[in-house]
């Protein structure tokens, strides 16, 4: 057997309702705040970081390329001060990037990109830790041009000097061979002569000493600096070694070859000072060109990352945008979702749970209120409503209970005289238009004061209800009005039935009385119970009132009685028939 669902409380409903909206209420106002945080974070991320890890990144390239141009210029210094500077310069814009590439890390999320960071700050300390070494070989370099340089200009004062007096005493000697010439003293201008020419090759051996010292270059390559050397060391061993004869000559020969030789054979001569200063320079250029490696890699690691970045952006701008599109399309239909199902909770509980049940209860309470006592009650679905339906049937209950105590008669079950009355005062305004005719049966139980005393009332009750179940039981009487008219008087009303057929009807009445054959000891019908009945029949186009209608078929009902009881007396105030006056004619 299928057990009936318990009903629930409409109270317990509404809390239940209340419960859900509020339930739906914060749980879509948390998504709503949870994807909004997520867009403020996405937003937040797409404007704090990845915009500014795109500036750091491009000041980042920046510095780097800075940072190139100073080992370049640093390459090329040519003042100790601008090479201290220079290498100030190089340190501090170490610094810089150091610190931009930490605020990178700081910024960045990806491992990968981290790692390459720190890689990155790794080959910074290398090449800060290089920066002393840097300074010590661009010192030296510095030191050994300058010494060079020094050099450079001391040969060339020499080869002035040298020049110049060669060239000096090569004009005495000129001089002294012209007036050796004047003076006819050959033997002596040959002498000259030959000094002249021995002084004249020592000038040019000199002079390609000097002119091979001053191609030694500082910046050019050592193998070349070598073959000069080697060059200008053979011209110098052949002006060393070039005979002259002449003492003075010779002399002035050993004063400049005491002046050539320290440059050019001396511990820091011109040569070692010029390989000195371009093997210095040359391995200072080889570690400037380390840190401008470093820098290099930092600027490409900087305007990939940029680019990185950049796309990054673009991805998460049309992610973001989807993000929010997609966050008010959520929030839209999750607004049309809440309403609809506020809607229909409301519909359910209140519509359906409240006002439609108010709105069917009014029809049953009206419904009741007309009488009709099979009017459909509400629905219970709930606790509240199956009260108030249980109610309306206790309500309805008691309407049929008082209507059934204002119609009946409490003691034969026949109408009683007020629903009589009202229901022929119904009949007689509707005959006005409908019926050709209306009859009143009234009768009454003959010497019933007589039954009473000899048999009892209780018996003279039991008397009055087998007449009423017997007159009620008629066919003739299905759907007339038979009611009690008071005491032992009883009254039909019957509709559209002229006088004659009344008549009949009445006379069966009377004989179904008989036949009930109940005893009266004082009756003079036979000893049993009789009744004398009284007929009265109007036609529609007479207006009459319910008392004077039921007044003539008193008058009839009394003549009945005057005529010896046990009779009919029909009357009928427009006599169509005079034998429906013939009471006898009706006798049993
Ligand atoms: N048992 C009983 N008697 C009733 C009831 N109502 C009225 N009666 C009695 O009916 C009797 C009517 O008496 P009467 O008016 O003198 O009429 P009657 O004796 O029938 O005489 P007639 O009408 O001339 O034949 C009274 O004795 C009433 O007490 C009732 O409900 N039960």
């Amino acid at each position: 057997m299928r057990l009936k669902k318990p009903l629930g409380s409409l109270k317990d409903k509404l809390r239940l309702l209340l419960f859900i909206t509020i339930l739906l209420t914060l749980a879509i106002g948390l998504t709503s705040i949870g994807l909004s945080q997520n867009l403020q974070y996405k937003l937040d991320h797409l404007i704090n970081k990845d915009v500014s890890k795109i500036l750091y990144a491009l000041e980042l390239s920046k510095d780097s390329q800075e940072l190139e141009l100073i080992t370049v210029k640093l390459k090329s210094f040519s003042t100790d001060k601008q090479r201290v500077e220079l290498l100030n310069k190089l340190s501090e814009q170490w610094v810089e990037i150091e610190k931009k590439l930490l605020t990178l890390i700081n910024l960045e999320d990806d491992k990968t990109q981290i790692q390459q960071l720190h890689n990155h700050l790794d080959s910074i300390k290398l090449a800060t830790e290089q920066i002393p070494l840097l300074e010590q070989l661009t010192e030296i370099a510095q030191e050994a041009q300058i010494q060079a340089s020094h050099l450079h200009l001391n040969m060339n004062l020499i080869e002035k000097g040298f020049s110049r007096a060669i060239s000096n005493e090569l004009t005495q000697l000129d001089q002294m061979a012209n007036t050796q010439l004047s003076q006819q003293k050959y033997t002596q201008l040959q002498q000259s002569i030959d000094d002249h020419r021995e002084l004249s090759d020592f000038l040019h051996k000199g002079v390609q000493v000097f002119r091979l010292a001053a191609e030694v270059d500082e910046g050019a390559d050592n193998h070349i600096n070598n073959q000069l050397q080697r060059e200008t060391m053979r011209h110098y061993l052949a002006l060393k070694h070039h005979s002259i004869s002449s003492v003075t000559a010779s002399e002035i020969k050993q004063d400049w070859l005491s002046q050539i030789r320290p440059n050019l054979i001396g511990p820091s001569n011109l040569f070692i000072s010029s390989r000195d200063a371009l093997n210095s320079s040359r391995i200072a250029n080889v570690h400037l060109e380390i840190q401008a490696e470093a820098a290099a890699e930092i600027a490409l690691f900087s305007s990939v990352l940029v680019k990185r970045v950049e796309q990054q952006v673009e991805v998460e701008g049309r992610q973001l945008k989807n993000d929010s599109i997609a966050f008010v399309i959520l929030v839209f239909f999750a607004g049309v979702l809440y309403t609809f199902l506020i809607w229909l909770t409301n519909w359910h509980f209140i519509a359906k749970g409240i006002i439609q049940p108010v709105i069917a209860t009014s029809n049953a309470m009206q419904a009741i209120a007309n009488e009709k006592q099979n009017a459909p009650l509400p629905q219970a679905d709930n606790l509240e409503l199956q009260q108030m339906v249980t109610s309306l049937e206790t309500l309805r209950s008691y309407a049929a209970q008082v209507k059934s105590i204002s119609e009946i008669d409490g003691l034969t079950g026949a109408y009683n005289r007020r629903f009589f009355d009202h229901k022929l005062s119904q009949a007689l305004t509707s005959v006005v238009h409908l019926d050709p005719f209306i009859s009143i049966i009234l009768f009454d139980v003959d010497n019933f004061k007589q039954f009473n005393d000899r048999y009892g009332h209780v018996t003279g009750d039991q008397c009055l209800k087998r007449i009423t179940k017997a007159i009620k039981n008629m066919p003739e009487m299905q759907g007339q009005i038979f009611a009690r008219f008071g005491g032992e008087e009883f009254i039909v009303f019957l509709t559209s039935t002229d006088n004659r057929i009344a008549s009949l009807i009445a006379e069966l009445m009377r004989k179904e009385i008989v036949k009930l054959a109940i005893p009266h000891a004082d009756s003079l019908h036979q000893q049993i119970i009789t009744i004398s009945v009284g007929v009265n029949t109007i036609s529609s186009d007479i207006g009459i009132t319910v008392e004077e209608l039921i007044h003539q078929a008193d008058l009839a009902l009394y003549q009945a009685k005057a005529s010896g009881k046990n009779t009919i007396y029909p009357n009928y105030l427009e006599v169509q028939d005079p034998t429906c006056r013939k009471v006898t004619e009706f006798k049993a």
